[in-house]
């Protein structure tokens, strides 16, 4: 033990093999930084057990055992220290559960001197913002719980996402956020960052579908002054603006192929290069993605890089859609409400009657949150007392005739109808006599929509026998299924006792 160390900039590197311990040792006191070294797993623990780090970097595979045996232990004690893993060219797997049991990061061997600064440099910078850990045993700080109070709902779906937003708090990994338009993705990304140690720093968000792919470049990377014509002054990119922060990249599986190498590169280097500079500038910034897309189905049509994909999605959180968590309608609705009235400085906070609330109930939300949020501001406009009335939400009449009374819907005709309920935009398309209708804002959604009402449409003609109505349609009843549980059916179908369960 060295007693002449302090916390503040200790890194313990464990490795048997004797030249490449020395050469990370090397590079650590290149950088100023403070070096112990271990060969195994026992002779670690034996120096974890006298002192606190800041940093712990380890093989993965050691004599005596795992790097893997390390982290788990130091997190079992809650200890402060970050850790870094060094994993074998090829094991992805073990990196990504390395980031899972709460490591900092990972490198690959071999490893590249490079990025092992630039790694480095991020675990300590994220530690020197945080107050000195003195003694062994000393517990790394608590996450604060208030940024998650944003994301109403406390239905199981979102205790599951609330848990995932804590336990990544306090990883350096990216993480990738998929769920249907307006289910809350940006709230999520935004709970991540203010949970983590990062949470004084920048959050940038990108929207990564609006910006002209001639942009795209000078946007995330910035450039020199001169670089280009209209280059009147250097000017830093998104990557520099989230510097120390989160850089979250929402609907990433619109950047086009050219720029996601360009992103892989700058992920993987942790530095970027300005257009028109020299020399790269080393970053720490935490990536968090969101998409709507089925990614993964989006690399088997090749139209998004595997490479980074995996990149990207070291850990998911999915964020269900609003119909699969009605638990938590009237807490949210309650929120917006508040929010709605507090921002346009009205009180009292109106309520939702009884009969306004069995409606939304009843609405299958395809734009989610966001759709119930723009769906009350209608209804405060509309509403002319403290209480909104069913009528007042807008919502269109077949909703309203099947949930007016207090019965169930009385047939298995109904219950489909209000479960699948196609949206007034999608339904008006084949009503209007003239013209072609207007062009959708969410094609996807628009399309889903469509699809949505044939599969009704079908299904309500074979008596609700899946295997008929899809081979109507030329589908089997394998494909049947799985369009209905993509559109948020199939559990009306059951309901209503469809006869070719199985
Ligand atoms: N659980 C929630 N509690 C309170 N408000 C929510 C919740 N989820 C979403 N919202 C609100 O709904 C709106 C849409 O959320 P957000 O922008 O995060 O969705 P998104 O999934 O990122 O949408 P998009 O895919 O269109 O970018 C925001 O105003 C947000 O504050």
């Amino acid at each position: 033990m060295n007693e002449s160390l302090s916390a503040g900039n200790g890194v313990l590197v464990v490795d048997d093999e004797p030249d490449l311990l020395t050469l990370y040792e090397l590079t650590l006191l290149r950088e100023g930084l403070e070096v112990e070294t271990a060969a195994s797993v026992a002779e670690a623990w034996a120096l974890l057990q006298q002192r606190v780090f800041r940093l712990v970097i380890t093989d993965m595979r050691l004599p005596d055992g795992f790097g893997m045996t390390l982290l788990h232990r130091l997190e079992e004690q809650n200890r402060s220290e970050k850790v870094i893993v060094i994993t074998a060219y090829g094991s992805a797997e073990n990196a990504v559960e390395a980031l899972k049991a709460g490591a900092f990061d990972y490198l690959t061997k071999p490893v590249d001197l490079k990025q092992f600064r630039g790694v480095v440099a991020a675990a300590m910078g994220r530690v020197v913002s945080q107050p000195a850990v003195a003694a062994p045993g000393a517990v790394a700080p608590p996450v604060s719980a208030a940024p998650l109070a944003k994301l109403v709902g406390r239905s199981d779906a979102m205790l599951q996402v609330r848990n995932l937003i804590e336990k990544v708090a306090r990883s350096m990994a990216p993480v990738l956020v998929e769920g249907e338009s307006g289910t809350g993705k940006e709230l999520v990304a935004r709970a991540i960052h203010e949970v983590s140690a990062r949470a004084g720093q920048p959050f940038i968000a990108v929207n990564c579908g609006a910006i002209p792919e001639n942009l795209l470049e000078s946007e995330f990377f910035g450039y020199k002054k001169g670089a280009f014509t209209g280059a009147n002054e250097d000017r830093s990119g998104f990557f520099q603006a989230a510097n120390g922060g989160t850089l979250f990249l929402d609907e990433i599986g619109e950047l086009p192929l050219a720029m996601q190498s360009k992103l892989l590169r700058v992920v993987q280097e942790r530095a970027v290069r300005p257009i028109g500079a020299v020399n790269e500038l080393p970053l720490n910034v935490r990536i968090v993605s969101a998409t709507h897309k089925d990614l993964a189905a989006e690399v088997a049509a090749s139209r998004f890089r595997q490479d980074l994909y995996y990149r990207l999605n070291v850990i998911r959180i999915p964020v269900p859609p609003l119909r699969e968590r009605l638990d938590d309608l009237d807490s949210i609705s309650s929120a917006l409400l508040d929010r709605i009235t507090r921002d346009a400085g009205v009180s009292p906070v109106p309520r939702l009657s009884a009969g306004a609330r069995r409606l939304l109930a009843a609405y299958s939300f395809p734009g989610n949150v966001r759709e119930l949020e723009n769906l009350l501001h209608r209804a405060l406009a509309m509403s002319s007392s403290e209480l909104i009335e069913a009528a007042d939400l807008g919502l269109p009449d077949t909703l309203f005739e099947d949930s007016a009374g207090d019965e169930e819907p009385a047939d298995k005709a109904a219950a489909l109808a209000v479960e699948s309920l196609v949206p007034v935009e999608a339904l008006a398309a084949p009503r209007v006599a003239s013209g072609p209708p207007p062009l959708p804002d969410d094609l996807a959604l628009y399309l889903d929509e469509v699809e949505r009402g044939i599969l009704v449409r079908a299904l309500q003609q074979h008596n609700f026998n899946r295997t008929a109505a899809g081979a109507r349609m030329g589908l089997s009843l394998r494909q049947m299924r799985y369009r209905m549980a993509r559109l948020g059916i199939t559990e009306a179908a059951q309901d209503a006792g469809g006869d070719d369960l199985s």
